[in-house]
């Protein structure tokens, strides 16, 4: 299980006390058998690098340019991400494929620059509201699939995370029964894709210490991206501690 939190565009230097609180509880989640990355914003990536070092506490990105270097300005690349200390990054989120444009083959590029630099890559899949109640959600998500990992990914270095758009900060979620068909569609899809590697899959989307237990008991959910209750020590470990023992 690996319990992944995005902090979004939230957080500053202050944040470090709050992080300091995760740190202090992450072994109660480790002794579990959970791994926990968490993806602050990239100006506190450095700082959170410091402070973790002795914990066991991963930490990650939130974006990567495509290119090692260069003349990207407000950019950062996933070279830069991995020399600051962050092992992981997430790329092609649904707010960056939004706000920024970001197509399939954009987030295929950021994945493979992620596993370049030694990252894991974290892509992230999702259909909005209005695909699932056109009953094309499993289109959609095969084809952000297949446009978003491209020929030469290594199975090993990488997590594939379903986060449905309608769910993301709404405190709505699926159905449990939905999350499984969506999970087995996923895994059926990357099992065909990397016959030899299992790749992990996380569920996404309005995740809370309450509903964790529940959505990390389901088939093929293999842990969770969580969003706003990442940012709080308590609900954060609340939930990686909800996580079946492995
Ligand atoms: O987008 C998400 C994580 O990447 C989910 O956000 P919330 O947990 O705030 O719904």
């Amino acid at each position: 299980m690996l319990i992944a939190g995005n902090w979004k565009m939230n957080g500053d230097p202050s944040s470090m006390d709050e992080f300091g609180r995760m740190i202090a509880r992450a072994p109660e989640a480790t002794a579990r058998g959970v791994d926990l990355i968490v993806c602050p914003p990239a100006i506190l990536i450095a700082k959170f690098v410091d402070r973790a070092t002795v914990s066991k506490i991963g930490i990650g990105g939130q974006d990567c340019h495509a290119e090692p270097k260069g003349a990207h300005t407000g950019d950062i690349s996933a070279e830069m991400l991995a020399a600051c200390g962050a092992t992981a990054v997430i790329v092609g989120h649904s707010e960056r494929r939004t706000d920024h444009g970001e197509t399939d083959e954009m987030v295929g590029k950021k994945a493979l620059a992620a596993q370049r630099a030694g990252l894991t890559a974290i892509v992230c899949v999702g259909e909005t509201e209005a695909e699932r109640d056109a009953g094309e959600a499993e289109a959609v998500v095969g084809r952000q699939l297949a446009g978003s990992l491209p020929e030469g990914l290594d199975p090993a270095r990488l997590v594939v995370a379903y986060e449905p758009v309608w769910a993301i900060g709404t405190g709505r979620t699926p159905s449990l029964d939905d999350i499984a068909a969506m999970h087995a569609f996923i895994r059926a899809t990357l099992t065909a894709r990397f016959p030899e590697t299992p790749v992990q899959i996380l569920y996404g989307g309005s995740v809370k210490p309450s509903n964790a237990a529940e959505i990390l008991a389901v088939e093929n959910v293999d842990g969770a991206l969580v969003g706003g209750a990442s940012l709080k020590a308590d609900d954060y470990l609340g939930i990686a501690l909800a996580a079946p023992a492995a």
